[in-house]
């Protein structure tokens, strides 16, 4: 049953961690254990009562009505108790579970915004999406194991002790088949487990293919790539069936067919040994039919614990995948644990920064500049010569282990993390946009920013002449992603979003996208207006933006080759200069 790939003693540690998911809610998970071992005992009690009636009353005629309607009344009450057992039991179990797997889903969603964008590099979404939903609802069949087994020898025991009682022969031929019944549950648990861990695969595969394919939907348009994509979702959805289907197989063979038979075998040996006995002694009916009950209560909680047994295994791996997600160390970066700086001037300084992002391959070298209050430093080079990595660092979203960067002469890392939060406000080249409308997507769900500021953040970047014009205005529904507005309106509208937090410093990470001159000029206007008296780090793809910078900087393969003002450097000659006139070239 214990799969190959995980070391058995590995797996017990699993199985305690996962155990322990369950622990706050543990009083749940006693009283379905208390209660099963009630309705193990009243599924004992019933045909017993039933037996007695037969045997004392019916076969030999001597029920009065009195009798007849107390058998009845109790028989009455000791079902309606079976049944308040059986809910109370299946209740507070699946509850504890339940609650178990909340916590689960709670515990990783956390975790994964503790996690540094390294580890999202690494990762793809799909595959994240399936840890957080179908390997928690493994770890939900996991537990449902432990309530199976539970559940079912407590019947079997009680059962083996009642047929005992009632004729000891007849239920030592009924524990004979035990070592049959617990060897096709072995199977089944060893072959379904096997099965079900392909079809976790293969859905897992199915997410990561149908995400895939929503993020690059415009590109797959654009490339005539549905059909490519399409034949790779059809396979993996074919081997998915696959998959269901050979577990299908072996339900139907295994779970209730195989069972059915052993427990029909069961009762013909079990008739026949009464049929021989009857030659010899009397046989009450009674006895007869709470025998067989009992025969069956002891066959039936097999399949649910075959059926159980399956996600064991299986939870076990989900488990595993899960844990790797929560002891994972690729954490975001983290700020000097005494930190209680605050950023007043909005001074930096790069020290001597190197940086890698694997640890292997260094993408910043020694790179030092001074940015002083209020002024602009543009950030220019080729595409990868890691202008986005210095911005990368400077935001705490990758860690960095050599050199220094100090904000108002103070190392980066002296600042708690919700004040550099505050007093840095980041323009990305594209901003997301959440779902619910304008103005949330611009206090973004802060509720201490006021409409009032909302509107007039919007008007000082000029995002109100279009926001005006929406129905709705700023209570106009926005979708994840706000693909509904133009990439230049996006801007504006992140633009308000970072005027609105009035931050110290700012980071811009200048559009590319191609929009129309007359948006063009509001964002050039916006950002004019948004540099006003802040520190500012800009990455400029077309140079003309940042011909007003008190300094740039050129880089080329993460090293900073050239430094000065636009007159300065193209005075230079150099790598500026050549960028510079390679632009001019295009626009003219
Ligand atoms: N998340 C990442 N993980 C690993 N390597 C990365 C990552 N992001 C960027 N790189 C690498 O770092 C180098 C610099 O990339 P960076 O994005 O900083 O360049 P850039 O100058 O901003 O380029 P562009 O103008 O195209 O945006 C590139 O070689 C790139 O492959």
């Amino acid at each position: 049953m214990w799969s190959q790939s995980i070391p058995v003693k590995e797996q017990s540690q699993i199985i305690k961690r996962m155990l322990k998911f369950s622990l706050p809610f543990k009083g749940l998970f006693i009283s379905a254990i208390l209660t099963s071992a009630a309705l193990a005992i009243v599924n004992i009690l019933l045909p017993k009562l039933l037996q007695v009636f037969m045997d004392k009353y019916l076969t030999v005629r001597t029920g009065t009505t009195r009798v007849i309607l107390g058998f009845a009344a109790l028989y009455l009450m000791g079902t309606i108790l079976k049944a308040i057992l059986q809910f109370t039991s299946n209740y507070t179990y699946s509850v504890g579970a339940e609650k178990s797997l909340e916590s689960v889903r709670e515990q990783l969603f956390r975790k994964l915004h503790t996690l540094g964008m390294r580890y999202f590099d690494l990762t793809p979404a799909g595959s994240i999406v399936s840890r957080v939903t179908n390997d928690t609802m493994t770890i939900m069949d996991f537990l449902q194991v432990f309530a199976s087994i539970l559940t079912g020898t407590f019947a079997i025991v009680s059962a083996f002790i009642a047929m005992h009682a009632l004729n000891a022969r007849g239920s030592w031929l009924v524990l004979a088949f035990l070592p049959l019944l617990l060897l096709a549950i072995w199977y089944y648990a060893k072959y379904s487990s096997w099965v079900y861990r392909k079809m976790r695969e293969k859905l897992s595969e199915l997410n990561i293919k149908l995400n895939e394919s929503i993020e690059g939907m415009s590109i797959i348009r654009q490339f005539r790539q549905e059909k490519r994509i399409s034949q790779e979702f059809e396979k993996t959805n074919g081997e998915y069936l696959a998959t269901r289907k050979a577990m299908i197989r072996t339900n139907s063979l295994l779970l209730s067919s195989l069972i059915n038979l052993l427990y029909a075998l069961a009762l013909t040996l079990v008739l026949g040994q009464f049929g021989l006995l009857s030659q010899h002694q009397f046989v009450e009916a009674g006895v007869i039919y709470a025998f067989t009950t009992y025969v069956a209560n002891f066959f039936n909680p097999m399949s649910d614990m075959m059926d159980s047994l399956s996600a064991l295994q299986d939870g076990v791996v989900a488990g595993k995948r899960i844990f790797r997600i929560l002891d994972d160390d690729h954490l975001t970066p983290q700020q000097h644990p005494d930190a209680a700086g605050t950023i007043e001037t909005g001074e930096i300084e790069f020290r001597h920064v190197s940086f890698s992002y694997d640890g292997q391959h260094e993408i910043l070298h020694d790179v030092s500049f001074v940015a002083k209050p209020g002024e602009t430093v543009g950030i220019v080079g080729h595409t990868g010569s890691g202008k986005s990595s210095i911005i990368n660092i400077m935001m705490r979203f990758y860690e960095f282990y050599q050199g220094q960067i100090l904000i108002d002469g103070r190392d980066i890392k002296d600042y708690p993390m919700p004040e550099l939060r505050r007093k840095m406000g980041l323009v990305l080249q594209d901003s997301f946009m959440f779902y619910g409308d304008v103005a949330s997507n611009i206090r973004l769900f802060n509720p201490k920013i006021t409409d009032a500021e909302i509107e007039a953040a919007a008007e000082f970047v000029q995002a109100d002449t279009f926001i005006n014009q929406l129905t709705n205005r700023y209570h106009a529904r926005v979708i994840e992603g706000g693909t509904q507005f133009s990439s230049g309106q996006r801007q504006l509208i992140s633009f308000a979003r970072t005027v609105v937090t009035n931050p110290k410093i700012l980071v811009l990470d200048e559009a590319t996208a191609n929009i129309d001159t007359e948006t063009e000029s509001l964002i050039q206007e916006g950002l004019r207006r948004i540099r006003r008296g802040r520190t500012t780090i800009a990455i400029a793809h077309r140079l003309s933006t940042i011909k007003d910078a008190e300094q740039i900087i050129v880089l080329d393969a993460g090293k900073i080759v050239e430094h000065g003002t636009h007159d300065q450097l193209l005075a230079q000659h150099g790598r500026y200069y050549q960028l510079y006139q390679l632009q001019q070239g295009q626009t003219e």
